[in-house]
């Protein structure tokens, strides 16, 4: 797998690159080193800068970063977040689990809903 090649950090590892010479961030769980960047990037280096050294994925997407800035930020790759520190996508799969289960609870409730009309109507 692809993803086995890169480096593995910490959230902890990432929050060393918090000054404005040495910005690092994670977004999508994979971490950028993205402090050559700074001056470039069309949104400015202040958002970079206050997002140094921490967790930028919801901030990233809100966005809505084109296909471009998707393909560009692919040079400031240095590695990937630890398995244990990808609370993000823990919630991911937790809120996947809770809407199954929301939906196989509602078909539960129909069912039963159903069944007791059905009841009600032959009884008549
Ligand atoms: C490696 C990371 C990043 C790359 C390569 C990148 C790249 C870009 C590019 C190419 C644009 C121009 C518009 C577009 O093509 O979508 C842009 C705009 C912008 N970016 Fe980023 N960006 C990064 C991270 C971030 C982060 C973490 C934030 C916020 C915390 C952010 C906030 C913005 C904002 C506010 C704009 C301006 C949007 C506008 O004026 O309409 N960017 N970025």
């Amino acid at each position: 797998m692809a993803s086995t090649e890169l480096k593995q950090y910490s959230l902890a590892q990432v929050a060393e690159h918090n000054k404005p010479t040495d910005v690092w961030m994670v977004i999508h769980d994979k971490v950028y080193d993205v402090t050559k960047f700074l001056a470039e990037h069309p949104g400015g280096e202040e958002v970079l800068i206050e997002y140094a050294g921490k967790e930028a994925t919801a901030e990233f997407d809100d966005v809505g970063h084109s296909s471009d800035a998707k393909e560009q930020m692919k040079q400031f790759l240095v590695g990937e977040l630890i398995e244990a520190d990808r609370k993000k996508k823990a919630a991911t799969g937790l809120t996947i689990n809770k809407r199954v289960a929301l939906i196989a609870g509602s078909a539960a409730a129909i069912g039963a809903g159903l069944a007791l009309i059905f009841k009600a109507s032959s009884k008549k």
